[in-house]
């Protein structure tokens, strides 16, 4: 079986070679440090949760590996607009350009379009993805434990809160969770697609809630295609969700926001 999750970080790790070449990590760190301000992105779902409410990340996503083209007319802020409409807490937005048809100014255009924190949805390999990740108005950044080793995952966070981002942390199994638990991040996310195989199964976030520990927020990732998905994923506990190709789907994304949070 090939790993897609390797082949996607090995791409990554050519491309950062190549981008830290054209633009040296000291022009980056001060673009970053002159950045608009971070927007609390963990501070919007808490905030969301203690009102009664569920968080969502809501993702701006053209394309996947698994799925193909998900979007053909692809317009991020208008997206970002219907989104907010809708009662979306946060965004995600896709910048990896060869798996997911993502590019760096669709984060730059959907940010600007709103008010709300924004995740950057990439695959951090490198802490000059960190800076660059701000420079770009970044609030949140993904810390995949199954494309890290603990050192990895540790330098790339602390990179992350030295430019005040938010960071959400990903696991798909009890290793991974564990792993997880060493960082500093309270944002947990389960994936319950395996980024290996691409498989999806609802039943991760339904294992591994359990040994989530209190103090994390827990997000369920991946695969939710309606309010009874999120009742069940609510029902072992999750409050946050991350969803994209469902509502990327619909032509009314934000009537299709708001069915999905009724
Ligand atoms: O489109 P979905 O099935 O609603 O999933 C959204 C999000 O969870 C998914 O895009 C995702 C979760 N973790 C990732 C890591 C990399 C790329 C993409 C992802």
């Amino acid at each position: 079986m090939s790993d897609v999750l390797a082949r996607i970080c090995d791409d990554k790790r050519a491309l950062v070679a190549s981008r830290k070449f054209a633009r040296p990590p000291g022009e980056v760190e001060a673009a970053a440090r002159a950045a608009d301000p971070p927007r609390g992105f963990v501070r919007a779902l808490r905030e969301a949760v203690a009102a009664g409410r569920y968080g969502l990340i809501a993702e701006i996503k053209k394309a996947s590996p698994s799925k193909g083209l998900i979007r053909p007319d692809f317009d991020p802020p208008a997206l970002a607009r219907a989104y907010r409409e809708g009662g979306a807490t946060c965004l995600s937005v896709l910048t990896d350009e060869p798996y997911f048809q993502g590019c760096d100014a669709y984060l730059v255009a959907a940010r600007a379009a709103v008010d709300l924190p924004v995740l950057r949805k990439d695959f951090m390999v490198d802490p000059y993805q960190i800076a660059e990740s701000r420079a770009l108005g970044a609030d949140c950044i993904l810390i995949i434990m199954a494309a890290l080793s603990d050192a990895q995952a540790q330098e790339i966070e602390e990179a992350a809160i030295a430019h005040r981002l938010d960071v959400l942390v990903e696991v798909h199994n009890r290793e991974e969770l564990d792993r997880a638990l060493a960082l500093k991040s309270p944002l947990l996310g389960v994936n319950n697609r395996n980024l290996k195989t691409l498989a999806v199964d609802l039943a991760t976030t339904e294992a591994l809630a359990a040994h989530v520990p209190a103090d994390r927020m827990l997000v369920a990732e991946s695969g939710l295609y309606g309010p009874a998905d999120l009742s069940r994923m609510a029902a072992v506990g999750a409050r946050c969700f991350l969803v994209g190709e469902s509502l990327m789907r619909q032509e009314d994304v934000t009537a299709a926001t708001r069915a999905l949070l009724a």
